[in-house]
């Protein structure tokens, strides 16, 4: 979000104002956070921007160029939380602070203006503190780049070091994004002219943030990602291709002027191919719920029905899980048998579960503490999160049953969590140095435990007895002079005796005033000192000052520990999100009656008793019972038909039958068991999903519209690998239109695409194709007719619906009953004149051989799509020309 400051000129501005106006044009884009003593004040139109989004009072400061400067402001103490809601809102902070201390600044000349430096930009993708991060969630920031008709994309995730790394077709991108789910994401300016980028990057659903195309070109990319890494070079992480070099180069860079130059510890980028997972389209995602529900938040999708997990860091893990279905099958396996083991050994996962419960973030506080965003509740985090690892460890040791070992995927996670002797060290350091319970912030001290380092305990000593020596001396003036004196403290004068103005005058005057010496007078009290409190304030302060010092110099030092064994803490940190995530998916799967699925190589699909988790939830919310469904499908049209024609009266179950289905899938390829009797699935390669559109009039098109281009998306995309599960295609034009686009529309997916699939349709013409094709069969929705009125059954059987029922389903949603009679006498008109049978023998159903869909690129558009207009000269770009003109001949 935009918030163009009028910059006025510098001239004849104070020195201040000429320091808000350096800091802002640095960072015109962001709401400026400008520090002055205890408050972050905000001027011009950032303070009319920041006082609407906040509800602040909008003021004035002082005037530029003859008018007022409106102002705005809030606490330094409570900004954390201000900047939460502007971050949440869309917008973009650059805090400027004070970089030093007053009388340093003083020192200078009594005019002098304390320095201020902008020390970091809070954005949605890359804030690491608790109270602006989501523990469920993650917070990625992407970066999108496209090279040489390659697309890439690269995620970081700041509050946890990850880094990952996706080379793909740029017809990819959408998926991909939206798979990841960034906050934030980047992309050169130009590449918004792209079509299929521009699409992708409002699909994801994060912050787009337009950046310079010439930071991402290759050698500057590149430069800039070694010095994110501190690395000579890159080669080391694996062959990258350009496109990925310059996403990363423009991480690196946002990262460089967001974080002011300090540079969050990252893991090696995490190199991913497409191939790796189930691909799954945004529109899909939306339209199976799956971790989001239409409406908007995470209630009612699948993550949150089936989310188990006692911890933030195993809630990311299983959603990330969700998002990302695998297509490796051992690697799903090993999941199922780190789920199947846990479902297993109960008691062992009832304990895990409850350490877990109260275990920290240790990922995302020590990426704070690296940023020197940390303090000592971030290092108290890491010493729990290893003494919950070596509990993990103990109680996977301890079992009953040492034959039976844990599957190797929980084997590696508890050697993840084994301690080093460094994290041994650390833990013993945490632990004897760290009070309980200690402040967010190291600023204030008082977080070192008494004992742990012997000259801290003497300087505290010492203030303390100061203080304890102020107490004796108040008693004693008190004595001497007669007059009742307290001793008090305030920041400006230090410690002072303070007596009432009438009780004042004895000292005031000889012989006492040679002893006592006067401070200030306030309306009601007189204020004096001592040489010998003076002297006990000095040593007090000093002792203060060495204790405090003393403190943050340990703090520094067990920071630098925490960092130096930063590897083994993310392990472990690691270690525990899974063991949270596999033993959250044990547990369901024992509430939820779950089965592992059989998971194979072929293009099987069959399901027995097959349940919908968040449909069936809802259902026994309502005191009803869910209707398992069976669904047989073969790719390979060996054992079960290639497609379903699922039809039947509104309201009978059919979406939910189709999205049960697509959902095993993604359960099972996720490493979940699945809510079925029985499953048997040949790997997804693609999921696609066209259950119900919104419109998207932003982009101005209409639902007919989106239908379409989401539909001509499956018929290009679809292989033979996918499962593809269609509603009512179609529905929303004439009739004829309608059922004609059904009709080629399945024609294709059957005989091109050859993909399983199931098509629900309202179309009873679609049943013929059963009679026509082979391995196409029907099913219908039961339902059955009782007094008249309806009664949905929700049982998938073999056969199609003989009818819609459409009526009864009107009157049943309260339609007037006038309505209701008048639509049942056009509807017998309609079936007594044979519309529906002449329409049918109308169509010129498969006259026309069925062209190839995904037709293959020719060669002169593969050049094309290879050559970087940005990066030739203008005689290679004429060589070029001819070469290509060279390929038509
Ligand atoms: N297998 C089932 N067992 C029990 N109840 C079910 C089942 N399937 C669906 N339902 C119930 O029926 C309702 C309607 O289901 P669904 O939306 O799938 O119907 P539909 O046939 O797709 O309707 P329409 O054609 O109007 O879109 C669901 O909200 C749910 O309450």
């Amino acid at each position: 979000m935009n918030a163009q400051t009028p910059i006025p000129k510098a001239e004849a501005v104070t020195p201040v104002m000429a320091q808000f106006l350096e800091a802002k044009a640095a960072h015109p884009d962001a709401l400026l956070f400008f520090r002055m003593g205890d408050f972050y004040e905000l001027f011009f139109e950032d303070a009319e921007k920041a006082a609407a989004a906040l509800a602040l009072t909008l003021t004035k400061r002082g005037k530029h160029l003859g008018e007022d400067i409106p102002m705005a402001g809030v606490p330094v103490h409570a900004a954390e939380g201000y900047i939460a809601r502007l971050i949440r809102q869309g917008y973009r902070v650059a805090v400027c602070e004070q970089v030093e201390d007053p009388a340093e600044a003083k020192k200078r000349g009594s005019k002098a203006v304390v320095r201020r430096e902008v020390v970091r930009v809070v954005t949605p993708g890359t804030v690491t503190e608790e109270a602006l991060l989501d523990a469920r969630g993650a917070n990625r920031l992407a970066a999108v780049a496209i090279r040489r008709g390659r697309a890439a994309v690269v995620a970081v995730e700041v509050s946890t070091g990850e880094v990952e790394s996706l080379a793909l077709d740029p017809a990819g991108l959408a998926s991909a994004l939206s798979a990841l789910r960034p906050s934030e994401v980047l992309a050169a300016d130009r590449l918004f002219a792209d079509e299929t980028a521009a699409h992708a990057l409002k699909a994801s659903g994060g912050v787009v943030q337009p950046m310079a195309a010439a930071l991402s070109e290759p050698s500057a990319a590149e430069a800039r990602a070694r010095r994110l890494y501190g690395v000579e070079t890159l080669d080391a992480f694996g062959a990258f291709e350009p496109a990925e070099i310059s996403a990363l180069g423009l991480i690196a860079a946002y990262l460089e002027t967001t974080q002011a130059g300090r540079l969050p510890p990252l893991k090696p980028p995490r190199r991913a191919v497409e191939a790796a997972y189930m691909a799954i389209d945004p529109s899909t995602r939306a339209a199976l719920e799956i971790d989001r529900a239409q409406a908007g938040g995470r209630e009612g999708s699948l993550l949150a029905c089936i989310d188990r997990t006692v911890s933030g860091p195993g809630a990311r893990r299983l959603a990330e899980r969700l998002a990302r279905p695998l297509m490796d099958r051992a690697a799903i396996e090993a999941r199922l048998d780190a789920v199947g083991w846990l479902a297993e050994h109960r008691a062992l996962r009832r304990d895990l579960r409850t350490l877990l419960k109260g275990a920290p973030d240790m990922a995302r506080a020590l990426a704070r503490l690296a940023l020197g965003r940390g303090g000592p509740r971030d290092l108290e985090a890491l010493g729990r999160g290893l003494e919950a690892a070596e509990q993990a460890l103990a109680l996977f040791a301890s079992r009953p049953d040492p034959l039976s070992g844990p599957p190797a995927l929980l084997e590696s996670h508890l050697a993840a969590l084994a301690p080093t002797a460094d994290t041994a060290r650390l833990k013993a350091d945490l632990a004897a140095g760290l009070i309980e319970g200690p402040p967010h912030l190291a600023r204030d001290g008082g977080f070192i435990r008494p004992g742990f380092r012997p000259e801290l305990d003497e300087a505290r000593r010492l203030r303390d007895h100061g203080r304890q020596a102020i107490v004796e001396l108040e008693g004693r003036v008190q004595v001497a002079s007669g007059v009742p004196l307290k001793a008090r403290h305030n920041a400006v004068l230090g410690y002072f005796l303070e007596t009432s103005a009438k009780q004042a005058e004895p000292l005031l005057k000889p012989p006492l005033n040679a002893q006592f010496i006067h401070r200030q007078t306030l309306a009601n009290q007189v204020r004096f000192t001592t040489t010998e409190l003076v002297e006990l304030d000095a040593a007090i302060a000093q002792a203060g000052q060495r204790a405090l010092a003393m403190e943050l110099e340990t703090f520094e030092a067990l920071r630098a520990a925490a960092g130096a064994s930063a590897a083994p803490l993310q392990a472990a940190a690691e270690a525990l999100a899974e063991l949270d995530c596999s033993a959250a998916l044990a547990e369901w799967a024992e509430e939820a009656r779950a089965v592992r699925p059989q998971v194979e190589d072929s293009t099987v699909f069959l399901v027995e008793g097959g349940r919908h988790p968040v449909v069936e939830a809802a259902v026994t919310r309502e005191g009803q019972a869910f209707t398992p469904n069976d669904c047989r499908l073969d790719g390979s049209g060996d054992q079960a038909a290639r497609l379903a024609i699922v039809t039947g009266p509104n309201m009978a179950g059919k979406s939910t039958f189709l999205r049960q289905n697509a959902l095993l899938a993604v359960m099972a390829q996720a490493g979940s068991f699945v809510p079925a009797r029985s499953l048997r699935l040949g790997l997804v390669d693609r999921l696609f999903s066209r259950v119900g559109a919104g419109d998207d009039l932003s982009r101005g098109r209409s639902t007919f519209m989106l239908e379409m281009i989401e539909t001509a998306a499956i018929l290009v995309q679809a292989t033979d690998r996918s499962l593809v599960v269609l509603d009512e295609i179609g529905r929303g034009t004439a009739t004829y239109d309608g059922l004609a686009i059904a009709w080629a529309t399945a024609e294709g997916l059957y005989q091109t695409n050859r993909c399983r699939t199931l098509f629900a349709t309202h179309y009873h013409e679609l049943a013929e194709l059963e009679a026509r094709l082979d391995r196409v069969c029907n099913l219908s929705m039961k339902a059955s007719e009782w007094n008249g009125d309806l009664v949905f059954l929700h049982e998938a059987v073999p056969g199609a619906a003989d009818r819609s029922y459409g009526v009864q389903v009107a009157k049943l949603a309260g339609v007037p009953p006038a309505v209701v009679a008048r639509a049942w006498e056009v509807l017998d008109r309609l079936e007594s004149e044979g519309v529906g049978k002449a329409r049918l023998e109308d169509l010129p159903l498969f006259a026309v051989p069925p062209v190839a869909l995904a037709a293959e690129p020719s060669p002169l558009e593969r050049e094309l799509a290879r050559i970087e207009p940005d990066e030739l000269t203008p005689r290679q770009a004429l060589d070029e020309l001819y070469r290509l003109k060279g390929l038509l001949l």
